[in-house]
């Protein structure tokens, strides 16, 4: 079994008199600084002079600095921009101000992973990569909650990096839930891996096809989205509160079966695709595709993101939603 941090087993005293920049006030970003703030940490906002979050963070109370005055005003950098723009703001903003002391921190291991920030050997490198959407990382915290964590130690020149890194996955919150120490390896290409092919490729790619395969036989566009959509967070809470028993105990009998079989067929085809889109990702396949893809501008993304926000799941749905406004909780902001 993995070893598993709790509260007990981190102090805030590693941080004691550091200060944090984060670099970046988006989903994660605005959750890190909020939470650290209020476990007591000294935190500022690094954010270019035209950031449409600017704002938002100067109205959350935060001192924003451009980025490389932050850099130069703080202990600890956490790089919580998107990963595609963070070697060039590594290499414009971080680089030219990094001396032996400070500690540069990411929530994801892309860029140290794959070498496109080579940090010097004389400052320290830890992760702290919530397993979780920024704004969930805020709510928990804020309910006195936790997102588990990943925490990774690439370079620890201090000989306390390891204590800074629990310390900050304590002061986000993190470590009620439970904090499991990785690797850069082993969080990039799990955490690439997932989102691909389990929770956000994979399940639209499921909510899609079942969506589509029920309207294209004519049924109601509306039965086909309360099918595919929206019971299926349902069925994830049984699972996610009581495991895939825990779900099938409170399903129908013949639900169970219909899963156990015909689910079977899925299976079988989307674990070779599963093994593919792993080695792909091992082998820094997917990462040059999205680092050509951002140095093209995006053209891929772009066009993709657009046809989906155009799909019939997304026009029946924002009218089902309407009429069950407890639905749509806090606004994602
Ligand atoms: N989203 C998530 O839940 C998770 C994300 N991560 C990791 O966290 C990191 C941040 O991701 P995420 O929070 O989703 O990012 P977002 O896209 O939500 O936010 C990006 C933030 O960075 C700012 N920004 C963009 N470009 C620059 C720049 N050149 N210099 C300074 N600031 C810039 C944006 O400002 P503006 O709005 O003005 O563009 C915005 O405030 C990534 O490494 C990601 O892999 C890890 C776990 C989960
Ligand atoms: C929320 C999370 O961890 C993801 C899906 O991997 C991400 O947004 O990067």
């Amino acid at each position: 079994m993995a070893k598993i941090y709790y509260d007990g087993d981190a102090s805030l005293e590693a941080l004691k008199g550091k200060r944090v920049a984060i670099l970046g006030y988006g989903s994660q970003g605005h959750a890190h600084a909020l939470n650290l703030r209020d476990s007591g940490i000294d935190v500022i906002i690094g954010l270019h002079p035209t950031s449409k979050s600017r704002e938002k963070a100067q109205r959350d109370g935060f001192e924003v600095y451009e980025p490389s005055e932050a850099v130069k005003r703080a202990d600890i950098i956490m790089f919580l921009t998107p990963d595609p723009v963070q070697p060039e703001l590594y290499k414009q903003c971080v680089e030219p101000h990094l001396n032996p002391g400070k500690t540069l921190a990411f929530a994801h291991g892309f860029n140290i992973h794959f070498k496109q920030i080579v940090p010097p050997k004389d400052v320290d490198v830890f992760m702290v990569a919530p397993k979780g959407p920024g704004h969930l990382v805020r709510w928990m915290y804020e309910e006195g909650k936790g997102v588990p964590a990943l925490v990774a130690i690439y370079q620890d020149a201090s000989g306390n990096c390891k204590e800074k890194a629990l310390a900050y996955a304590k002061a986000l919150g993190c470590t009620r839930a439970g904090v499991i120490e990785t690797t850069f390896k082993e969080e990039t290409e799990t955490d690439l891996f997932g989102e691909q092919m389990v929770l956000c490729g994979g399940v639209t790619a499921l909510i899609k096809a079942g969506f589509e395969t029920l309207v294209e036989a004519g049924y109601q566009p509306e039965v086909a989205y309360f099918e595919c959509l929206h019971e299926l967070k349902l069925i994830v809470d049984l699972i996610y509160q009581y495991g895939i028993a825990g779900m099938r105990y409170s399903i129908s009998d013949t639900a169970k079966y219909g899963d156990l079989t015909r689910g079977e067929r899925i299976y079988k085809v989307v674990k070779p695709l599963m093994k593919e889109a792993l080695e792909e990702i091992q082998k820094g396949e997917f990462a040059r595709e999205w680092v050509l893809e951002n140095q093209a501008g995006r053209p891929v993304f772009h066009a993709l993101l657009e046809r989906d926000r155009h799909h019939l799941i997304e026009k029946v749905g924002e009218e089902l939603r309407k009429m069950m406004p407890w639905i749509t909780g806090k606004e994602l902001k």
